[in-house]
């Protein structure tokens, strides 16, 4: 057990993740050859990231594919044990499973799901109220809350797999946050689901978080599931921690400087536009454009002065573009450049 930070909810100390990765080349002499001479090779999956959560603290874990994202989240709920460093969660050490630390914890992966496919969600849930002892009071309050939050009503009975994604996503979070967790694991939990339905879940999380004041590490490719739940972000690449701040500082880690946006009262071409700064729309009478951040003023000044502006509003890029300009080497990152190769016969 580690010596964490004093009131943490997350303890993460050079957390580090190994996985061996067997080899072959194709075809039957690859075959051949694999059976006689194994070719291992180690992917250093995380390196050594080292964090702290508070208690009720919301956080976006932000990074390119392969980035270490899932495997991280998998080692703080005990999924995976660690290659090196120390977990704590609650006061506990996630690899232990120990049956008090899963009665406080979830975690929900959008791609994988813990529903029964044959049955209707209902049983799926009642075997969850067996398996977490959920006293019948406490769990029909909460499946009360839960189907008026989050519209369960009628889909409840049908079978998961009639269930629509969206439908099948609500009932796999109502599922695992049915025991009302102290910390959730969120891993894409929106994935594949159509704005409402996203919109939908976010509020769900919102309101849990609230209400519980419960731990809330979150992973998504859509930025809006971020920037609408998280304050704090955690960025990693290539297995390790590259950003831990909030959004606002996240947002000036590119060097793309800001976007003007413009309405005009009178069209302008979008060469003229480009002597302004780079334009990366324009239709005539409205365009956007990226200045540096140290002109800005002197750039909206000459845009006054010089054109006919009805009006004219400066905003810090999306996270969508500083995250494609801090990772735009992503495929690189995918080809993991630092694995280390081990050649072993057995
Ligand atoms: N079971 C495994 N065996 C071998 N390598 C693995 C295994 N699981 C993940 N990896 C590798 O570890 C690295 C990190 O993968 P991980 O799934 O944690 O990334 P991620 O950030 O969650 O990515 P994504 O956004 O694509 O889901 C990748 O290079 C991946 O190929």
């Amino acid at each position: 057990m580690t010596t964490s930070t004093p009131g943490a909810a997350v303890h993460v100390r050079d957390l580090k993740k190994q996985y061996a990765v067997h080899e072959k080349d194709p075809g039957l002499a690859g075959s051949l050859r694999a059976f006689v001479s194994r070719k291992t090779r180690l992917v250093d999956a995380v390196k050594s990231v080292s964090f702290d959560l508070a208690p009720g603290e919301v956080v976006g874990f932000l990074g390119p594919n392969g980035a270490g994202k899932t495997t991280t989240l998998k080692m703080l709920s005990g999924l995976l044990h660690p290659s090196g460093g120390s977990v704590e969660v609650l006061g506990f050490e996630p690899r232990r499973r120990q049956r008090e630390y899963l009665r406080q914890m979830t975690l929900v992966m959008g791609q994988k799901q813990q529903l029964i496919w044959d049955l209707p969600a209902l049983d799926s849930f009642l075997v969850n109220q067996a398996i977490y002892e959920i006293p019948d009071a406490q769990y029909h309050a909460t499946m009360r809350e839960f189907t008026e939050v989050l519209g369960l009503e009628g889909i409840l009975k049908k079978q998961v797999r009639k269930l629509s994604l969206g439908e099948r996503m609500k009932c796999e979070l109502a599922a695992a946050l049915l025991h009302r967790p102290k910390i959730l694991f969120l891993d894409e939990p929106t994935i594949g689901l159509d704005v409402n339905m996203q919109e939908a879940v976010r509020e769900f999380v919102r309101e849990y978080n609230r209400k519980e004041q419960a731990t809330v590490m979150l992973t998504s490719h859509y930025m809006a599931d971020v920037t609408a739940l998280a304050r704090r972000i955690l960025v990693i690449d290539a297995g390790q921690l590259v950003f831990d701040g909030d959004l606002a500082s996240l947002a000036e880690q590119g060097s793309g400087g800001k976007t003007i946006r413009l309405q005009l009262r009178r069209p302008v071409s979008a060469e003229q536009l480009a002597t302004y700064g780079d334009v990366s729309r324009s239709d005539g009478l409205s365009a956007e454009l990226t200045v540096p951040r140290r002109e800005v003023s002197a750039r909206a000044a000459r845009l006054l002065n010089e054109l006919d502006v009805a009006d004219l509003t400066v905003e810090d890029p999306s996270i969508e573009a500083v995250m494609a300009e801090l990772f735009g080497h992503s495929k690189e990152t995918q080809h993991r450049e630092t694995q280390k190769e081990a050649v072993s016969h057995d």
